[in-house]
């Protein structure tokens, strides 16, 4: 047994550090980036926030809000090859710039990927997911993956440290997602003990991916816009979310009305719920690690994104960054042991 020293830290552990500033108005702030990739030969422009792969949050109703907007979505894997063709038969072919299909790594994945793809040449981007990105059998997914796709770009996760974020950037990924346990409906790190503060995560990730010309998502963890400016701050590429964009017209999920309130639904994709809905249970030899749910109904999408992205221009201002790419270079972050003051929330 061995223990590493050195503090790691999540967003509540830091704030900015604000700077003095030329910028005269949030309205000066551009929140798009454009990125090359490390193996395809794909440009992207857009704003890089991203909805979350699950069934809850990843959907093409989602897609087609975020997408007007420029943010991107990582449709969720349970979507039949029907239902693909059905959206994409309506879908403008720039709207493929801010999608992703996803995938898992069993052999129906695989071969479920390459009939959606044979069907829909135009989509771009290919998120393979699974909750432990350290087994060779994914790494070995991924290489057969961008042998299969050269040209498509590939999202490859969930990894928490440098060493594998080079190793799956070297075996064909062109972005890794970076995050395991701090999901607003994980229960990995209760369950296993397993996970790493998200802030260090991301500083350590980014470090690596960027020495190598690729790039990183920060997945899971983000609960307020401020959260997301840090983990931009921190050196993310893409930021995803699941929970902040559940409970939205555009989200799935039950409708449930209770005490005069309505809620939706959202659960964690390794949830029993979600086992109980897409494999048939939780199989005998492990244990759910996602929690079930209600989150209260929030309307349209675009009034939560307002605030995010409004957010984050507030955040860029502060600290004299006039394009998103320009928070990381311009970003101190101090230790904190407090965050807002909560005199009047409950
Ligand atoms: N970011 C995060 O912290 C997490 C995210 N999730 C999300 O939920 C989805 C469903 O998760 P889940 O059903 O748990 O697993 P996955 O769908 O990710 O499982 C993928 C494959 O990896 C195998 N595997 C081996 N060890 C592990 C392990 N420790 N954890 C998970 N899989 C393992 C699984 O086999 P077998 O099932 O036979 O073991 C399975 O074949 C994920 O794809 C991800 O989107 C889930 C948990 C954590
Ligand atoms: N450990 C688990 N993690 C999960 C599960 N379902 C999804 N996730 C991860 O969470 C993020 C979203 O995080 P949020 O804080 O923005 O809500 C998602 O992208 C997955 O990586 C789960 O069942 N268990
Ligand atoms: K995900």
């Amino acid at each position: 047994m061995r223990i590493e020293y050195d503090i790691k830290l999540g967003f509540k552990d830091v704030m900015f550090r604000p700077k003095r500033s030329t910028l005269k108005s949030r309205s000066e702030v551009s929140l798009e980036r454009e990125f090359k990739f490390l193996h395809s030969p794909e440009t992207w422009t857009g704003i890089p926030i991203m909805a979350a792969n699950m069934d809850t949050v990843g959907t093409f109703e989602m897609a087609l809000a975020l997408s007007e907007k420029k943010l991107f979505t990582a449709i969720h894997k349970h979507y039949s090859l029907s239902k693909w063709n059905n959206f994409t038969s309506n879908l403008t072919k720039d709207k493929n710039n801010f999608i992703a299909v996803s995938t898992g790594i069993g052999q129906n994945d695989s071969d479920k990927l390459a009939k959606i793809i044979q069907q829909n040449p135009n989509i771009k981007f290919i998120c393979i997911d699974v909750a432990n990105g350290y087994s060779e059998h994914f790494a070995n997914f991924v290489k057969q993956t961008r042998e299969l796709y050269p040209k498509k770009v590939i999202i490859a996760g969930n990894v928490v440290t440098g060493e594998m974020v080079e190793e799956l950037l070297l075996c064909g990924a062109d972005i890794v997602k970076v995050g395991i346990g701090p999901g607003s409906v994980c229960t990995t790190r209760v369950k296993t003990g397993v996970g790493y503060p998200q802030l260090s995560a991301i500083i350590e990730c980014a470090d690596a991916a960027h020495g190598l010309g690729g790039q990183i998502i920060s997945d899971g963890g983000c609960t307020t816009p401020g959260d997301i400016a840090k983990a931009f701050g921190a050196g993310a590429d893409f930021v995803m979310l699941g929970g902040m964009l559940a409970g939205h017209d555009e989200s799935g999920g039950k409708i449930i009305e209770s005490n005069g309130k309505t809620y939706k639904q959202f659960y964690g994709m390794s949830s029993s719920t979600a086992m109980d809905k897409h494999v048939g249970g939780v199989a005998n030899y492990r244990a759910s690690e996602g929690k079930t749910v209600e989150v209260l109904y929030k309307g349209a999408v675009e009034n939560t994104l307002q605030d995010i992205l409004g957010g984050i221009r507030s955040t860029c201002t502060y600290v004299g960054a006039s394009r998103l790419k320009e928070l990381t270079k311009r970003t101190t972050f101090i230790r904190v042991n407090e965050q807002e003051n909560t005199i009047y929330s409950k």
